[in-house]
């Protein structure tokens, strides 16, 4: 008989399997396997259009003292990212605060830092990853309210949560009166220093697991010889955790398990469909495993030694820009030093320009 999986090269997602992997509707399911996060929910309609406009706006008493810096990353049509400006006053140009648009949630942040320190921010289903570049430790990680706006707001996934995070259901015209009542949440999660080689990205379909791949892309000597004892811990953290919790029986999960490899932490939950990243295996090749057929047990899958290149590249990097303008942001004295440097450079180009053609001139 013929797989039927391998005719099924479409993978279709529902609105409720999308909605299934926000935040909230898992993380009260799975205490004690999650590290400890904070949910608010509903944000305010100012929150979200703050989220929404362009450039990026950051409050007037942030901690370079009340009313004594701001900064605006403005957008222009050349460059997202080229328009700087810096107010020595605090006076916002368009006279208006940002702070004013959501009084009560910037408060409830700051609250939130003094009582679970550095944090790490994603809404409804996205973590800002791809906006690392703008803070200055290039991670995550944040230690006050600013590093969170600019993290939101740099990212492009937090604008397709906002924007698009249905776009690709089947069933969406079919269901308005759902959409129309998405619901956003802002996740403040406490940080912990994971060791990225050891997340993993979990392929469930219908129940079984058909493949695990390493998360982060590059090479770790020490994960191949490990790879039974994850399968193990995986097999029984799914079955037992997981499945009896988890509406869906397809899904893809994000899992940590740290040393002495114990213990599995669920870190996120996506929809088994093609707009979750595959990492080291194909959609096709997803769609197409069946399950029940699978001949052996299923393939956790690393990156190996003879193919470091073609993943060493670091992700997002259309979106990463030289650490001292992300330093410059939010440091004004970094701003000079930056211009400064570049002035610089600029003079020693153009020096080797001219020198260049003076000596093209003598060999000509
Ligand atoms: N509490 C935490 N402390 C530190 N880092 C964290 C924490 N939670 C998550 N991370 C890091 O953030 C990364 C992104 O988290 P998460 O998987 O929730 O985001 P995401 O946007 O849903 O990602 P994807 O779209 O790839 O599923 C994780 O791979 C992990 O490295």
């Amino acid at each position: 008989m013929a797989n039927e999986y391998a005719e099924l090269s479409e993978v279709r997602v529902s609105v409720q399997q999308v909605r299934n992997c926000a935040f909230s509707q898992w993380y009260p399911k799975f205490a004690g396997h999650t590290p400890q996060a904070k949910i608010i929910r509903p944000l305010p309609d100012g929150f979200l259009e703050y989220l929404e406009q362009d450039g990026i706006k950051l409050p007037n008493d942030s901690q370079f003292g009340k009313s004594s810096y701001y900064a605006e990353i403005g957008n222009n049509e050349d460059n997202e990212y080229s328009d700087w400006e810096a107010s020595e006053d605090g006076e916002h140009p368009q006279g208006q605060d940002v702070v004013q648009l959501f009084p009560e949630l910037h408060k409830e942040l700051k609250d939130t830092f003094r009582e679970m320190g550095p944090l790490t921010p994603k809404l409804t289903w996205s973590s800002p990853k791809d906006a690392t570049w703008i803070l200055a430790n290039n991670t995550l990680k944040c230690t006050e309210v600013n590093d969170v706006y600019l993290l939101l707001k740099a990212s492009n996934y937090i604008t397709h949560d906002l924007d698009r995070a249905l776009t690709e259901c089947f069933d969406r015209s079919s269901t308005p009166e759902i959409d129309e009542h998405l619901q956003h949440e802002l996740v403040l999660r406490k940080w912990f220093d994971l060791n990225p080689a050891l997340e993993f990205r979990v392929f469930v379909k219908d129940s079984a697991i058909i493949g695990v791949s390493q998360r982060d892309l590059n090479y770790y000597d020490y994960l191949d010889p490990l790879s039974e004892t994850f399968k193990d811990l995986l097999d029984e953290f799914i079955e037992d955790i997981v499945l009896p919790k988890f509406p869906d029986s397809s899904f893809v999960c994000d899992v940590y398990i740290p040393r002495p490899f114990e213990k599995v932490w669920l870190i996120d939950f996506n929809p088994f469909a093609r707009k979750t990243d595959s990492l080291l295996f194909s959609w096709n090749e997803l769609a197409t495993i069946d399950p029940y057929k699978l001949e052996s047990d299923y393939e956790l899958r690393l990156v190996q030694e003879n193919n470091v290149a073609r993943f060493a590249s670091k992700e997002h990097s259309e979106n990463q820009v030289p650490k001292e303008v992300a330093d410059a942001i939010t440091n004004p004295k970094a701003i000079q030093e930056l211009a400064e440097k570049w002035g610089e450079l600029l003079k020693m180009q153009n020096a080797e320009d001219s020198s260049d053609d003076e000596s093209g001139e003598q060999n000509n």
